[in-house]
């Protein structure tokens, strides 16, 4: 006879910032009640040393943890270390890989999201996504002298400038490099960092930070390298050596306004010179090759570049295959599980946070969503209150973290500071921006709209980021101040404060 199933009230499945916030907040809320935490990983991702350090910038560390650890500070949270293969909501019932069953009242989706890989398959093609997935780069990277890299988001930004000792093909769709973050100004204020020696010590930034718990003891459990694990974050790097075979720091060549168009093993390659009377011209400022190379990769521009691999940092998709098929969730153009403003996927008793949901409510107008960790862990906690309040009839409004966007991280050594509507999207042509540039030291950029200030990009210790924090959010008429908004001489902190 099939064992009975187990059942619990509240179901969080994936062990990342966003279900482990989840399951922390519920196990508190509710502590006569058990929390199922189901996870595909051996290891958890907790938040430690949490700091607000404005009304919507916050500051943690991170850690990945065994999950007996989280078991012994919560003592209600059962983690059930099985990936969910299969959900049956009508049903109320979820069916791990080691065969069991689980019945819920309700449930907190936070599979996350897992990278989308430009020729998904090809075993030359890496992605970088959790700790596993790191090292096998690393331990590519150590072999090799050259490397393609495609993306011109996060994880692209921090490749380019961390990895040493390999020359890096760094091909983008864009004019400008880091898309994501900034725009051609930003890019220019920055690329001299490229060319120059890396600075040996890090600088001081507020920003969250990445740790490994007993890494250096070795003692972390070593996942499965095809057992889904949670995403890196800030700093993922830093215990990493990112180095290649050659003996220089930074050696970055950057193609524009090109994608990848083919692939070719070496063999393909000869095979093309042999044949094709047309064979592309290589790139002026680029060495003639007197090696072969494993793998060749093809430029939409036309040019043929051979490497060791290819990294793909080309963003992420939603985790909802295969686990959620035959079930109707509505889904967001980006693939992820659509979440009203309480969290609440398209079907009943289910919610989602994090990577693996599309926000789909009316957001303020200086927020969006993005794929980070501060927004994994806000909609983690958000959703355990959301399923809390519904539990006990309660309403609840929307959580005060979703009025801005606001995101601090580090980019070639910089502190860099994101906030609202930072490079003006979706603003249209009406919105003119202000600039503050001091080269190698600052770049200060405000978007603003009809006298009104929608959003900034601040690069370096400006300083600026509580004082505009306050302006965006309290959409103050700016008009009479104009440029000297930006004013150097004047101390706007004291000003608006
Ligand atoms: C290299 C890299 C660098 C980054 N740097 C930054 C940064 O500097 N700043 C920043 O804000 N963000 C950064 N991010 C993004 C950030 O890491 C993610 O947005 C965030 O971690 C998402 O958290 P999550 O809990 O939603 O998902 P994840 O961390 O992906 O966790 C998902 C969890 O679900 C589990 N799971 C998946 N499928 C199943 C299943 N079927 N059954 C059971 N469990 C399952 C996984 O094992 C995992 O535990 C970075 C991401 C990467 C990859
Ligand atoms: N410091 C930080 O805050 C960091 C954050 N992260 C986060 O981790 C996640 C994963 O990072 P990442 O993979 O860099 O994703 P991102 O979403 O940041 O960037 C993806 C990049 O790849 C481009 N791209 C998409 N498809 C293709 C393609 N087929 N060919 C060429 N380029 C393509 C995108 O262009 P387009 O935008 O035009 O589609 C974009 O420039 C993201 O959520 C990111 O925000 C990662 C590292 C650091």
């Amino acid at each position: 006879m099939a064992a009975a199933a187990a059942r619990s009230q509240f179901v969080v499945v994936g062990g990342g910032i966003a279900g482990v916030t989840c399951a922390q907040k519920l196990a508190v809320e509710f502590p006569a009640e058990d929390i199922f935490l189901m996870t595909a990983s051996p290891v958890i991702k907790a938040i430690t040393n949490f700091k607000q350090v404005s009304k919507t910038l916050e500051e943690f560390d991170i850690e990945e943890q065994p999950s007996s650890l989280l078991e012994k500070q919560y003592p209600n949270i059962k983690v059930i270390q099985s990936e969910v293969k299969r959900l049956k909501s009508e049903e109320h019932k979820i069916f791990t890989e080691d065969g069991k069953e689980y019945i819920y009242e309700k449930l907190c989706l936070c599979a996350g999201a897992k990278p989308k890989l430009i020729f998904e398959g090809n075993p030359y093609v890496l992605g970088i996504r959790d700790t596993d997935s790191a090292e096998a780069f690393q331990k590519n990277l150590a072999q090799a002298e050259r490397i393609v890299v495609v993306g011109n988001g996060g994880i692209a930004l921090e490749l380019v400038y961390e990895i040493e000792g390999c020359e890096v093909i760094w091909a983008i769709k864009d004019k400008a490099i880091g898309n994501t973050f900034f725009d051609a100004g930003a890019a220019e204020f920055l690329i001299p960092k490229l060319t120059a020696e890396k600075q040996e010590t890090a600088i001081a930034c507020k920003r969250t930070k990445y740790t490994v718990e007993g890494r250096e003891k070795k003692e972390r459990p070593i996942a499965e390298s095809d057992k889904l694990g949670s995403a890196l974050g800030p700093d993922w790097h830093e215990g990493l050596h990112l180095k290649g075979t050659k003996e220089f720091s930074h050696k970055v060549h950057i193609e524009i306004l090109c994608e990848v168009k083919k692939i070719l093993l070496q063999q393909e390659f000869i095979q093309l010179q042999r044949t094709s009377l047309t064979f592309p011209k290589k790139e002026k400022n680029v060495e003639p090759d007197e090696v072969l190379w494993p793998i060749y990769v093809e430029l939409t521009n036309g040019k043929i570049y051979g490497c060791n691999f290819i990294v793909s940092a080309t963003g992420v998709v939603p985790n909802v295959k295969p686990f959620l098929d035959g079930n109707n969730f509505s889904l967001g153009e980006d693939g992820g599980l659509k979440v009203d403003k309480h969290m609440h996927t398209s079907i009943p008793d289910i919610y989602a946070a994090g990577d693996i949901c599309t926000a789909s409510w009316e957001p303020s107008p200086v927020w969006h969503q993005m794929r980070l960790w501060t927004q994994a862990r806000q909609m983690g906690w958000y959703a355990a209150k959301c399923m809390a309040a519904d539990t006990l009839g309660e309403s609840i409004d929307l959580d005060f973290s979703f009025e801005l966007f606001a995101h601090v991280t580090k980019f070639f050594n910089y502190k860099v500071v994101v906030l609202g509507k930072y490079n003006a999207q979706g603003l249209g042509l009406d919105h003119e921006l202000l600039l503050r540039c001091t080269k190698g030291q600052e770049y200060v950029k405000v978007v603003m709209q009809n006298g009104r200030m929608m959003g900034a990009v601040l690069i370096g210790e400006t300083d600026l980021e509580e004082t505009f924090e306050n302006l965006i959010l309290n959409q103050m008429d700016l008009s009479a101040y104009g440029e000297d908004l930006l004013n150097p001489n004047i101390d706007i902190e004291d000003y608006f404060d």
